[in-house]
């Protein structure tokens, strides 16, 4: 799809909620289109085009505030995307793709032609550490700038965020733009004071039952929430409620 100019509007819309500099960890933009019912996908393996051109323009206008973006291998299986910027100046962001296992054929992919026409940043693939990714893969992604990085997954996704989180920040990455899919959202939701902002677009169609649902295991509040309409889209953009840290926790008990 190809852009349309940005609605002049969603600048200020989205300033208190662009990335700021943070010490111990990248700031993480949760975001994602889905329908009226929460459906990101009308079904599951399924690229679904939710969000109007204006809004599209305004997921690339996002990407050029950060150094990586990053989706789960269910969506890079689905969508072969192509993970860059297209906003602006083409300001070059950094694809980041969580495989534990490895499944991802990099050579046939779309992001690895277009790093061979030095048009994007290679991707990082974290992995878990007993996966073996393919010989030509490995060698493929170094000579385009990218890397496997092996991490210790566990089972539960949602413990899993802190050591992602902890690997970019190794890699000097102080913003990523989280898109998705599903698993990935639903999980990023209840892992506590991870997500910096989040910013939802919501577009006029129900998917359906079948679709790919957006939904965390439990309930949670947002706030310091503003909405922007458009065309025929709407933008919420919020944080989630955070916990207060161990540290402040000890101050409120002492
Ligand atoms: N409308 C939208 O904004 C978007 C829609 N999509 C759609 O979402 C669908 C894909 O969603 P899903 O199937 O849920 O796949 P997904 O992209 O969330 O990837 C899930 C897989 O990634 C790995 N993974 C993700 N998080 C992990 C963690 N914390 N720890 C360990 N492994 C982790 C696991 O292998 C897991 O099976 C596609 O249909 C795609 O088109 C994807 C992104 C945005
Ligand atoms: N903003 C938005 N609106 C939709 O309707 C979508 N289906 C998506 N999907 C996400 O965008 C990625 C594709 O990015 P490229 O254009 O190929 O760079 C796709 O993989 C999803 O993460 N997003």
């Amino acid at each position: 799809m190809s852009l349309v100019p940005l609605p002049s509007s969603i600048i200020p819309f989205l300033e208190p909620y662009l990335p700021r500099e943070k010490n111990d960890r990248p700031f993480v933009t949760l975001t994602w289109a889905q329908s009226i019912d929460s459906r990101i996908a009308a079904a599951p393996g399924t690229q679904t085009k939710i969000s109007h051109p204006e809004t599209k323009t305004m997921t690339h206008y996002l990407r050029a505030y950060h150094d990586a973006i990053l989706v789960g291998i269910g969506t890079v299986l689905a969508d072969d995307p192509k993970l860059t910027c297209r906003y602006g100046n083409f300001s070059k962001i950094r694809p980041v793709v969580v495989d534990p296992a490895a499944k991802w054929d990099y050579s046939k992919s779309t992001i690895s032609t277009l790093c061979q026409e030095l048009k994007a940043l290679a991707p990082i693939i974290l992995t878990n550490r007993e996966a073996e990714p393919l010989k030509e893969n490995v060698e493929l992604l170094q000579s385009h700038g990218g890397s496997y990085r092996a991490l210790q997954f566990l089972l539960e996704y949602e413990h899993n965020w802190i050591e992602v989180l902890r690997e970019l920040h190794a890699c000097d990455i102080k913003s990523v733009m989280i898109e998705g899919g599903a698993k990935v959202i639903n999980s990023l939701l209840v892992s506590e004071n991870l997500v910096d902002s989040v910013i939802v677009t919501i577009g006029p169609v129900f998917l359906g039952k079948q679709g790919v649902e957006v939904s965390p295991p439990a309930g949670l509040e947002l706030q310091d929430v503003a909405w922007w309409r458009g065309t025929t889209d709407s933008v919420m953009a919020a944080r989630l409620i955070t916990l207060p840290e161990v540290e402040d926790l000890d101050e409120t008990t002492e």
